[in-house]
């Protein structure tokens, strides 16, 4: 039994004399079942206070095997020798967290910021840590040793080392792994796992254990540890792991230090205890310790939002007594300290930023930290809900049945289950998710990539087997971490000039286009005759040149606004090799790998090709494999072809990688702008002098769970405030004037127009159908039609089968399948519509970017309109504005009738 629920009242400390001698206590209220139940008092024992001293009315407070008494007709309850105390438990630690936390908490806030830096120790760990696994799994030494080094070649290449010394070095670490292993103590029966996946709801922790050996934890540490007892944070670690596996039943009672290190070192010179395997006993009083430490950090990070007063809480030092003097981040410490004028135990140097910056800063470090909540609210999920709650909600695909488990190279296995038939969830080839035998958290459960989702079948790819019968979306916090890096690198590190602009104590500025070198466009002038500069980048599409020639001219940044079908892409194309021929190294960077593959191949059409793409296997386009930068390699010639590289594409999540942070640009080019966050943004253009972005923010804004300022776009905030450093391009290519027209009017300013009559005049009858076979309100451009459905949750079936039904009119008149798209706002709605026709048919968050000849758009709702394409009339523009001959609206008329802007649209659609 359990007893928990959040915090109304934290009482004072006492002492009181019991059977066992003078003993601590604290007694807080709290309200049970979630807020819901009447207070009752919980009496903490012992250490137990400690925690209560972190408590504060509002957090979370879980009590396990509490015993329960009775006092003056109040049932009350108080900590027994078995029970846990858990302070917010719905915020998961990583395990990292809280090693790096018991050593200084604010080392914990500064690993936050900094993120994982690439230098020699960081991919030598990596690698290492790949060789153990890879010896767990029967793999031999050297094989394993000269694949993992060649796989790290990139990295190396830019530390600047050499394969050889790299593989001697990880040769003798791994020896230490392979001498442990072959010890006389394993046996066949000593079952071993590698990298195991854990999530703790009760604990409020999850993390990757490196191996599990008998059930216990191990731990590799590439560093070296001459004493007898492992290290004290190293301990923490691994008794983390500890109290994850004692929930799922397992009562480890050993834990075990390996420090790879020790044999390598010389043993005429260091005295000590050289015998890398380091045992220790995981006992109750450690556990518990653990768990307070995890209570500190997680009260903290509750301040940092609920109680920030002026600024958002953050560790200063002072909490533990670490000296900072034996700190290899004391000089990290004191510029973060000095810059953003935090109080901190190392002390401070340098100036503080300006306030405004500083602000900025808090703002969006809080912004991230709800983020980080959502985030972990949805790993909750992971338990809260039954698997069916889950699959109905798109989060898993489950009643998976295994076909097959293969091996394949560097010892990963290929998973393959059958899955029901018209299962959909929000899982897409490429995506990271939990592979499970149907329990993600006290079942097996395998972190891997999804290289197949057919209809029938799904594959995935993981390190260890597992009988696959359920995938789960696996929500990351990478982005989280990343963006925080973002910030911190934006705000601290900035060159004061860029954020002059980004801050608005400046204009932007821009090079007179005469300036420009000999034989550009635009330095033609008429007593220069001799030159033959051409007139324009683009002659057909003057607002288009101008956007190239403002991204040239820029000496901060030029913002491109491209509504639906402008040219994006190729203006984006012409304008990196306008910057290349000026002699720019250029960035090229998108929200979506999407996006960056498109650019790449519009840069193909205009005949330039010298671009490295930077990406996973899985997410790079097959078109663009030829120019993907595989990492694995002989590190110098790795490091050459990234260094070299005139254009660099990537996506912005992959620019906020240690490799990606390691490079320089003159410029960054970065489309999609207006569907990333501040953070998000800052991610790729901090890693260049000039930024260009391209978006519309007319269009889908930040994907993002928390409300906040992540919301709102960069791209978005720059053009408001400086429209003078904007091009819109107002040229369409895509739809029709009948189609355009709505669009133009409600979210342009009436000032988008097809480019060519071509453009405006095309109809259906352009693809050899003939109009009058099918019915009024499918043809002339756009049509409405009203099936007298009725919404059942995110459903309307009646209206899925007329939207199929008025698809196979379609494909009966003539047009080709693959031309019609359907766009339905709720993924439920999405799949009633999938089992019912082979045409392509999506979310519009899905569609944004794309086109069809035919759209067909299922509105769903009936008598009110409710749901999130309506909450956001950007998300009516994407839908509206991807069909180029023939748009067909099905809906209710009366619901859409209720609100202006859908009357509008139904006057429009129905005219
Ligand atoms: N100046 C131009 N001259 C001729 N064709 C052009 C010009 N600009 C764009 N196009 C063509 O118009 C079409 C749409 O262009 P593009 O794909 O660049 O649009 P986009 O704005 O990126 O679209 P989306 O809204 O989907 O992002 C393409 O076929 C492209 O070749």
């Amino acid at each position: 039994m359990n007893v928990r629920g959040p915090i109304v009242s934290v009482g004072e400390a006492r002492t009181v004399s019991t059977s066992y001698g003078e003993r601590d206590l604290r007694e807080v209220r709290i309200r049970p079942d979630r807020g819901a139940g009447d207070p009752v008092d919980v009496t903490l024992w012992g250490k137990w206070t400690e925690t209560a001293e972190q408590a504060e009315p509002g957090m979370e407070l879980l009590v396990t095997d509490p015993e329960e008494d009775e006092y003056r007709g109040e049932t009350g309850y108080a900590t027994t020798d078995e029970s846990w105390v858990v302070l917010e438990p719905d915020f998961l630690v990583d395990v990292t967290g809280i090693r790096s936390w018991v050593q200084c908490p604010r080392m914990y806030y500064l690993n936050k910021l900094s993120g994982i830096p690439l230098n020699y120790p960081v991919v030598k760990g990596t690698v290492v840590h790949e060789v153990f696994g890879d010896l767990l799994r029967g793999m031999e030494l050297e094989e394993s040793v000269a694949d993992r080094v060649a796989e790290a070649g990139l990295e190396l290449g830019l530390l600047g080392y050499e394969t050889a010394e790299v593989e001697d070095e990880v040769r003798r670490n791994a020896a230490a792994v392979e001498g442990w292993l072959a010890q006389g103590t394993l046996s066949d029966e000593d079952t071993w796992r590698s990298e195991f996946t854990l999530i703790s709801p009760t604990f409020g922790l999850k993390g990757r254990a490196d191996a599990l050996r008998r059930g216990t934890p191990v731990e590799l540490k590439t560093g070296k540890n001459t004493k007898r007892e492992p290290r004290f944070h190293d301990k923490v670690q691994a008794a983390c792991y500890a109290l994850m596996l004692d929930e799922r039943g397992v009562d480890p009672d050993i834990g075990t230090l390996l420090y790879t290190k020790n044999t390598a070192l010389d043993r005429n010179e260091e005295s000590g205890d050289l015998a890398p395997a380091k045992e220790f006993t995981v006992g109750r009083g450690f556990l518990e310790f653990v768990v307070r430490e995890r209570n500190a950090l997680a009260a903290m990070e509750w301040r940092a939002l609920n109680d920030r007063g002026e600024r958002p809480t953050v560790p200063t030092g002072y909490e533990a007594d670490a000296t900072c003097s034996y700190c290899f981040e004391q000089d990290t410490c004191m510029v973060v300290s000095g810059r953003l004028d935090q109080e901190s135990k190392a002390g401070q140097v340098g100036t503080p930023v300006p306030d405004g910056e500083r602000d900025y800063f808090d703002r969006f470090y809080v912004a991230l930290e709800e983020e980080r909540r959502e985030t972990h609210a949805e790993y909750r999920k992971l338990w809260e809900q039954t698997p069916e709650e889950r699959a109905a909600d798109d989060r898993a695909l489950i009643d998976l049945e295994p076909v097959a488990q293969t091996e394949i190279d560097d010892a990963r296995w290929e998973l393959r289950a059958r899955k029901p038939g018209d299962a959909v969830s929000k899982l897409r080839e490429g995506d990271v998710a939990l592979a499970s035998d149907g329990d993600p958290v006290s079942g097996h459960a395998e972190l891997g990539r999804i290289t197949e989702l057919g209809r029938d079948e799904v594959v995935v790819e993981t390190d260890e087997p597992v009988e696959l019968r359920r995938l789960d979306v696996y929500p990351s916090e990478i982005s989280v971490d990343r963006s925080l890096t973002a910030l911190h690198d934006a705000v601290l590190k900035g060159e004061p000039d860029r954020k002059d602009v980004l801050f608005g104590r400046r204009e932007p500025e821009f090079r007179d286009p005469g300036d420009r070198p000999p034989g550009s466009p635009g330095t033609d002038d008429s007593d220069a005759a001799e030159t033959d500069a051409p007139d324009a980048y683009i002659d057909n599409n003057a607002a288009q040149n101008e956007a190239v020639g403002l991204a040239v001219d820029a000496e901060d940044l030029a913002l491109i606004h491209g509504p639906p079908g402008t040219g994006k892409t190729y203006t984006i194309a012409r304008a990196i090799r306008a910057l290349v021929a000026e002699g720019n190294r250029v960035l090229l960077s998108a929200f979506t790998n999407r996006a960056v593959d498109n650019a790449l191949e519009a840069l193909r059409e205009q005949g330039f090709d010298e671009v490295l793409r930077v990406g996973t296997e899985t997410g790079v386009r097959a078109d663009m494999q030829d120019v993907r930068l595989v990492q694995r390699g002989e590190p110098n010639a790795k490091a050459a072809e990234l260094r070299d590289a005139p254009v660099v594409a990537a996506t912005t999540a992959a620019c906020g990688s240690r490799v990606m942070r390691e490079c320089e640009f003159d410029v960054a080019l970065v489309d999609e702008a207006s569907q990333l966050t501040e953070p998000g943004t800052h991610a790729a253009i901090n890693l260049a002098d000039r930024f260009v972005l391209v978006g519309d923010h007319e269009q889908l804004p930040p994907v993002v769970r928390a409300e906040n300022d992540l919301q709102t776009s960069l791209f978005q905030r720059l053009i408001e405030a400086y429209p003078e450093a904007s091009v819109m391009l107002d040229r369409q290519y895509r739809m029709s004037q009948r189609i355009q027209a709505f669009a133009s009017a409600e979210f342009y300013d009436g000032a988008l127009r097809p480019a060519t009559p071509e453009v405006a005049g095309q109809t259906l009858a352009d693809l050899g159908v003939d109009p009058e076979a099918l019915a009024p309100g499918l043809t002339g451009g756009v049509g409405f039609v009203d099936p007298d459905g009725e919404r059942d949750g995110n459903r309307n079936v009646r209206e899925a089968a007329r939207v199929a039904a008025i698809v196979d009119a379609y494909v009966a008149a003539g047009v080709d399948l693959n031309d019609i798209g359907v766009i339905a706002p709720f993924r439920a709605q999405v799949a009633e519509i999938g089992r019912r026709t082979d045409a392509t048919v999506d979310t519009v968050d899905r569609f944004q970017g794309s086109s069809k000849e035919v759209i067909v758009v299922s509105l769903v709702a009936t008598g009110d309109l409710d749901g999130p394409i309506f909450e956001d009339h950007r998300r009516m523009n994407v839908a509206l504005t991807r069909a180029k001959k023939q748009l067909t609206l099905v809906g209710d008329a009366d619901a859409l009738g209720s609100e202006p802007f859908y009357a509008r649209m139904l006057d429009w659609a129905r005219r």
